[in-house]
């Protein structure tokens, strides 16, 4: 692509746009690329470095080697590095967020989100990497003293998607950096480049060779790197956030090994509205959590659930809500929809919609694929009514901006639909009903519950899903504990 359309041309520190791959301290080339898209125009953006198999296993040699000096670090030297971290990723918000809407599609505002977003995790860990406490315990023996250490875990590896190109990374990275762990991450084949420009900073804030290397890649290397990071003895840690169907593969491949595993993966959320609910702030809280990055996150609604009693009042003010946004490239002022990520996604959004119209649902708003517009993957925010639970919606993640919209009578009749699927990652309900909140709250089986919200994630409280969504949790106190070894130590002969 001729720069000077580019609209990686106005970064104002044109050194953060990085395609070569950074291995064991060192950018490295390669010698196969591949190429990057802007999701809304097609346009070309950047070659980048496309590794594989033999260099994942150069970079984990690499980590394995800084581990040792890495951990020796205080708490406080580690602390310092990755709050340096955080202060470059927020002096380079900006830039990082015309590389985040170039090359992922979500509107500038929401990537500039994003980077504030996903440098609070590195603000946080820093913060944390000072609290990993051990513990000692009671003897059952005075010629004894019972400890508890906390040790970091080794080599990590982190793989990760496309809808965040940073907060996913750093979620994973800032907490084993923070406890001592080298990690190698293996971006998304869509959105290295920022990727990329967040590890340049890194290596600004002190980060040293070896503790952080970025393997980018294209779809078919990323599988071959996936199985030397998985088949590793010496990565003790693999943390995945994308798709369930691939967290099973990696659980699988990781089986030999015996390594520890964080899983983020798919979701199917219900948003519940109930007869008391507010339904102003119900509209509200739909409209963000069913359009936020264009539906791509796995948090987003996937089904909408209200009681009858309120039914039709809530569709029509939904519907006159999601009328009101704006659909287009993410540079452009005012537009909060971009495009989906590739054609594919188009193709699921436009087989959930043809699939519920052909069983009974109504287009109460929206509905389009707008083929015409830019590269031809955006689709208009879309409504539908009369929702029912046969539908391909109310099983599969969409993954776009598909709001498909069911009826329920009962309390109960909803907790049992929202409950009716193998995810179990995000949910959300609105209701006045001190009762209500709590019976509902504690009968959803989801990791995370939203009441009388419709985002809820921020780096201070523990994100995950049980079920099929995933294994552990990230951000918060308890982000830190995948990323440490808990070893007891018991000490005899105090008495001699
Ligand atoms: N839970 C979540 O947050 C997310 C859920 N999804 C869901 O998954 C669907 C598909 O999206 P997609 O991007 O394909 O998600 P994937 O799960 O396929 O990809 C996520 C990450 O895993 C990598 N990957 C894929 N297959 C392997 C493998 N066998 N070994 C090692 N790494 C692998 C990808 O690399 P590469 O990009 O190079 O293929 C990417 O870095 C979406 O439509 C959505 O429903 C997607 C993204 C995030
Ligand atoms: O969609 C995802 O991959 C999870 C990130 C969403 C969030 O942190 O809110």
């Amino acid at each position: 692509m001729d720069m000077k359309t580019s609209p990686l041309s106005l970064l104002k520190d044109p050194s953060l746009l990085k395609t070569d791959a950074l291995l064991g301290g060192q950018w490295f080339a390669g010698g196969a690329r591949f190429a990057v898209h802007d999701p809304a125009t097609g346009l070309k953006l950047a070659d980048v470095a496309n590794l594989g198999a033999k260099e994942a296993e150069l970079a984990i040699a690499a980590a394995n080697e800084a581990w040792p000096a890495w951990k020796a670090k205080t708490a406080k030297e580690r602390s310092t590095i990755l709050r340096q971290w955080f202060d470059l990723l927020m002096q380079h918000q900006d830039d990082l967020g015309r590389l985040m809407t170039a090359e992922q599609g979500k509107p500038l505002p929401e990537a500039k989100g994003e980077v504030a977003y996903g440098a609070s995790f590195v603000e946080w860990f820093a913060e944390e990497a000072k609290r990993v406490n051990g513990e000692t315990l009671p003897q059952f023996d005075n010629n004894r003293r019972l400890l508890v250490l906390k040790q970091p875990i080794g080599v990590c590896a982190a793989i990760t998607p496309w809808n965040f190109p940073l907060a996913m990374i750093t979620r994973k990275v800032a907490p084993a950096l923070a406890a001592g762990c080298p990690v190698v991450i293996k971006p998304a084949e869509l959105t290295p480049l920022t990727a990329l420009a967040a590890a340049e900073l890194a290596l600004r804030a002190g980060i040293p060779p070896g503790v952080l290397s970025v393997l980018t890649a294209d779809a078919e290397n990323s599988i071959a790197i996936g199985k030397v990071l998985c088949a590793s003895d010496v990565v003790r840690h693999l943390s995945f956030t994308g798709s369930t169907e691939v967290g099973r593969i990696l659980m699988a491949q990781c089986a030999p090994t015996v390594k520890k595993l964080s899983l983020e993966l798919g979701g199917n959320a219900p948003f519940i509205v109930f007869d008391d609910a507010d339904l102003d702030s119900a509209v509200e809280g739909a409209f963000a959590s069913k359009y936020r990055n264009a539906g791509q996150t796995c948090v987003c609604t996937n089904r909408f659930y209200v009681q009858a009693g309120v039914y039709d009042a809530f569709v029509a003010k939904f519907a006159a809500r999601v009328k009101t946004a704006k659909v287009g490239n993410g540079f452009e002022d005012g537009v909060n929809q971009g495009p989906l990520i590739e054609p594919a996604a188009v193709d699921k959004v436009q087989r959930h919609l043809d699939d519920a119209v052909a069983k009974g649902a109504s287009v109460v708003t929206g509905g389009k694929h707008l083929a015409e517009l830019g590269a031809g993957q955006f689709f208009e925010p879309t409504v539908l009514a009369n929702a029912t639970a046969g539908m391909l919606c109310a099983r599969e993640e969409t993954f776009g901006p598909l709001a498909p919209v069911f009826r329920f009578e009962t309390e109960q009749e909803a907790i049992a639909a929202a409950n009716a699927t193998e995810f179990g990652l995000a949910s959300y309900f609105y209701s006045r009903d001190v009762g209500r909140i709590f019976r509902v709250g504690e009968a959803l089986e989801y990791g995370m519950v939203g009441v009388n919200v419709g985002i809820l994630a921020t780096e201070h409280v523990p994100f995950g899903g049980v079920k099929q969504s995933g294994l552990g949790r990230e951000g918060s106190h308890y982000g830190m504990d995948d990323y440490v070894e808990i070893k007891y130590l018991c000490v005899g002969d105090i008495q001699k």
